[in-house]
């Protein structure tokens, strides 16, 4: 079964989202000598900033040389835009991180060189490029994953128009056409991914997050791609979920 964490404030959320990232960090140092994690974009930047940067114990702890960051989805714009997942993370945690860790961490952005025209069918290189440079044989140690109020993450999404994303056996990254949320383009990272990955956690907060935590948590509703991962990967997943997203929850079974 899935594993749920309930906080009352981002802060506390943060702080034992920071220990679980050592705890991971750990174990995978335990056997090799770095640490694959994959982030998401979205709400989840502003928590990575209270547990990477402002968290002085967590910053401490992290063997920065050791981490690479690769990201779960991007969105098919240049890396200033203000719709770039890795933009965000640059702002929000790498440009608040000391000069020193900066030089020893490895952020692993799309290659845009590669953009052409936004919906030009050429820009399936991109995702192949991106698949090139994720890990190879032991994939990734760690996933941060959001959920979006329509229960998507990374950029699957649940609609049929984007069936294809959730019905992909063979290619690591794919290119989401028609994004329901904008922007319409993005690549994202299917389930061979997933499915291959160490742990894996999602973090989710607030009232417009009542919804689909009901949906996900009572219902089980098996057509969100956030269920298919808590059904296809089970004691990998936690849930790091404040009170307000699980208001509406009623089931406990999970804590
Ligand atoms: O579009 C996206 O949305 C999801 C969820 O974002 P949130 O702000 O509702 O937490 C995010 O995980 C994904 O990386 C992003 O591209």
């Amino acid at each position: 079964m899935v594993k749920v964490l309930k906080f009352p404030s981002t802060e506390l959320l943060a702080t034992k989202l920071g220990s679980y990232i050592l705890e991971k960090q750990a174990k995978a140092l335990s056997t090799k000598d770095t640490f694959n994690v994959a982030i998401s974009g979205g709400s989840l930047i502003k928590v990575l900033n209270l547990c990477l940067v402002q968290d002085k114990e967590v910053n401490s702890k992290i063997a920065w040389d050791k981490l690479n960051i690769y990201f779960c989805d991007e969105r098919i714009v240049q890396l200033d835009h203000p719709d770039s997942n890795f933009g965000a993370f640059k702002s929000i945690v790498f440009d608040k991180l000391s000069k020193e860790i900066q030089d020893k961490i490895t952020v692993y952005p799309l290659n845009t060189s590669l953009i052409k025209d936004a919906s030009a069918a050429e820009n399936e290189s991109i995702a192949t490029d991106y698949a090139s440079i994720l890990p190879k044989e032991n994939g990734f140690d760690l996933l941060l994953l959001g959920c979006g109020p329509d229960g998507h993450t990374c950029s699957l999404f649940p609609d049929e128009k984007h069936r294809y994303l959730l019905e992909e056996v063979t290619k690591t990254v794919v290119w989401c056409h028609d994004s329901p949320k904008p922007p319409p383009n993005r690549i994202t990272i299917t389930f061979p991914v997933i499915n291959n990955t160490r742990d894996i956690a999602f973090v989710a907060e607030g009232e417009s997050k009542q919804p689909i935590m009901h949906e996900i948590f009572d219902l089980k509703k098996s057509t969100l791609p956030t269920t298919m991962i808590n059904d296809a990967n089970d004691k990998k997943v936690s849930w790091f979920v404040d009170d307000a997203a699980f208001e509406k929850v009623q089931t406990n079974e999970y804590y």
